[in-house]
């Protein structure tokens, strides 16, 4: 029967059911000792959870689950019957822990990433989704504009018959850690580079930045045959330290896009970055 929150449908209520999933999910914040843990929802995982003895405190926006799960919880857990993205993720260093509803995953994953206490994350999300974040088959621009800060892996894949009902589609667990030191200080300027690069014009890296005009072309080069990067390479190819590197040079540069040359002008002979002379 829908609540007034929706359907079960509508509130992506698809229970983990495979209990080596369970076991691998709980077992993740266990290695990484940590000193509190957040986890979400229903019981079939917050339960196992609770037998780490930490205090875990579970967010569930359905009144009716949050009603079974506080009569069947023990006393570490703390149930909340909030919306996870309006929940305010605590001060003190946590795991955060969720199989989270599929249609509310980018905005779940955006709340997370800007909270400031967590140290890891385990999430369940569709298969496509760990995959892009941890960069597997090459990296999107999310991923890398986080990189620096944070760590993707995927833990497994979870085939779609792990869940009661099974979605459409296969999960997979998205483990994602805090650096304990950040790849690059500077996340604004960081970020609108990379954002510059992944949308720049151009036929591979190399040429994608000749045109934003950072980077001196000798440095370039220089920086593809250190790092093994093909000049073709995709925005997408890179890895976080690639990422964190190209970062580094450019930051020195000025963002002057590369201007074409009228026909006939000799070519030019600076090795500084290109300015526009107007
Ligand atoms: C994919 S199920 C996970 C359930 C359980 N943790 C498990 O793995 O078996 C998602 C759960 O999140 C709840 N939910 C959906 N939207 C939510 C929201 N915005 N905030 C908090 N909980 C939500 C659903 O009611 C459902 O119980």
């Amino acid at each position: 029967m829908p609540s007034r929150y929706g359907s079960r449908q509508d509130l992506g209520q698809n229970f983990l059911v495979d209990p080596d999933i369970i076991k691998l999910i709980r077992r993740a914040p266990n290695e990484r000792k940590v000193p509190s843990l957040i986890w979400r929802r229903r019981g079939h995982v917050t339960l196992p959870l609770s037998r780490l003895g930490r205090p875990v405190t579970a967010v569930e926006l359905d009144p009716r689950r949050v009603k079974r799960l506080s009569a069947r919880a023990p006393e570490n857990v703390k149930v909340v019957g909030e919306d996870i993205l309006r929940f305010r993720l605590p001060t003190v260093p946590h795991t955060v822990v969720g199989n989270i509803p599929f249609h509310v995953t980018t905005a779940t994953m955006r709340r997370i990433l800007v909270a400031p206490a967590w140290v890891s994350a385990v999430l369940v999300v569709q298969w496509e989704v760990a995959r892009r974040r941890a960069g597997i088959g090459g990296c999107s621009l999310v991923t890398a504009e986080s990189w620096p800060w944070f760590d993707f892996s995927v833990l497994k894949r979870v085939p779609r018959f792990a869940f009661r009902p099974a979605p459409s589609v296969d999960g997979g667990i998205l483990v994602i850690e805090r650096r304990p030191e950040p790849l690059v200080r500077e996340r604004r300027e960081y970020q609108a580079f990379v954002r510059q690069v992944f949308t720049g014009r151009g036929h591979g890296l190399r040429e994608i930045l000749q045109r934003i005009g950072r980077v001196q072309d000798s440095d370039l080069s220089a920086w593809f045959r250190a790092h093994g990067v093909s000049p073709q390479a995709l925005p997408k190819d890179l890895t976080a330290e690639q990422w964190a590197s190209l970062w580094g040079m450019a930051r020195g540069g000025r963002s002057v896009p590369r201007t074409r040359r009228p026909r006939g002008l000799p070519p030019r002979t600076s090795r500084g970055p290109r300015r526009n002379s107007g």
